[in-house]
């Protein structure tokens, strides 16, 4: 039986324990706070994240590290992306020489412009043949709910690929792998940034063909910025690229489309971050991903707009003028 621990007890991070469970594994879930760890072993719930959500027994929640690490196989990091430095800080010396760190983030660290894997890497010492990243089109509550639905696990390492993939492959969650740990990592955290956009444009009432265009041209902007990171071009036409783009960009689940859209309302960043306790990357990983951009000299006018408007103010009206007025160009 695979023992696995999974670091962050928010949405994401309780779901996939639950797919874990369900795959098999033997599961421990770290919250940082004692009164969750202790709610969620009791009731079998996490009210916080997942209300009306049961786990299975094999998911045991605590919120000591140490007791969390102790001997598994794989641990899975499920906490912001901007925090995933410093939480590593305090557990690299929990982690077991050989487990396979899986990353289920999608962003890009602000300052360093670094992926997820890369901070990990970093960070712990560990090669990145150990260094696995899972993206797809997966709404933390569809999962939960069991609804079917494909991901990619990312890893160059094709053993421990498989190995991971036999570890969180249930009837309902079906996981592909994939060697190409760069585009499905850029995949994850610019679609966030995309979907901000989409959010942005329903909440000025604008339909699907506006939604479709974004999209579309999301895609074209995040497989630029992919080749010239060294990206698979072909990992942006699946799941972890074009699956997740429009899973996100469509769904009212999504928190970054749904930050966009109450932007696009008329409401301030500040005013939106004051009416949710919940992780919509986008919202600072857009900064990183235009300074990658800008890096590589790579043209990314969307990623661009959705930073005028949450970090220097900008209307949403004001960033869809812009857009449509860019000089016109071959496709
Ligand atoms: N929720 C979803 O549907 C999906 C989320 N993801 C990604 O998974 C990652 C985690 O997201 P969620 O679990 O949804 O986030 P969340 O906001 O629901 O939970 C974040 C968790 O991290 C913990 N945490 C640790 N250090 C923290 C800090 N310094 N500040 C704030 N929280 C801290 C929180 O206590 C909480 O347990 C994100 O990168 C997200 O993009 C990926 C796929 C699906
Ligand atoms: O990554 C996700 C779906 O694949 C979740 O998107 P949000 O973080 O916008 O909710």
């Amino acid at each position: 039986m695979t023992r696995t621990a999974v670091l962050g007890a928010g949405s994401w991070g309780t779901t996939f324990a639950k797919v874990l469970a369900d795959a098999g594994c033997d599961v421990h879930l770290f919250a940082r706070r004692p009164e969750l760890a202790k709610a969620i072993t009791e009731d079998g719930e996490n009210r916080d994240y997942l209300p009306g959500v049961r786990l299975p027994d094999a998911v045991r929640a605590t919120a000591d590290a140490a007791e969390a690490l102790l001997g598994v196989d794989v641990v899975v990091l499920a906490v912001p992306s901007q925090s995933l430095r410093h939480n590593l800080t305090e557990w690299r010396a929990l982690l077991p020489g050989d487990a396979t760190l899986l990353s289920l983030m999608k962003g890009i660290e602000l300052g360093t412009t670094k992926r997820m894997s890369e901070v990990v890497c970093e960070v712990t010492g560990a090669g990145s043949d150990r260094v696995a990243a899972l993206s797809g089109p997966n709404l933390a509550r569809e999962i939960a709910a069991e609804q079917p639905a494909a991901t990619v696990i990312a890893c160059t390492d094709a053993d421990r690929a498989a190995a991971l993939q036999a570890a969180c492959h249930t009837g309902y969650f079906r996981p592909y792998t994939n060697p190409d740990l760069i585009g499905c990592e850029l995949g994850g955290a610019v679609k966030n940034v995309i979907a901000l956009a989409c959010g942005i444009a329903a909440g000025l009432g604008f339909g699907d063909n506006t939604r479709a265009s974004l999209i579309t041209r999301g895609l074209a902007e995040t497989a630029r910025l992919g080749a010239a990171l060294g990206a698979e071009p072909a990992t942006f036409a699946g799941l972890a690229g074009l699956g997740d783009l429009v899973a996100t960009c469509s769904s009212p689940l999504s928190r970054n489309r749904t930050f966009g859209e109450k932007l696009g309302q008329g409401l301030s960043v500040e005013q939106v971050q004051r009416s949710t306790r919940q992780t919509a990357e986008g919202v600072k990983s857009c900064r990183s991903v235009l300074d990658l951009a800008r890096a590589h000299g790579v043209d990314v006018p969307i990623t661009e707009a959705v930073v005028r408007v949450c970090h220097e103010g900008e209307s949403a009206a004001r960033m869809v003028r812009e857009i449509m007025s860019r000089e016109a160009k071959p496709e």
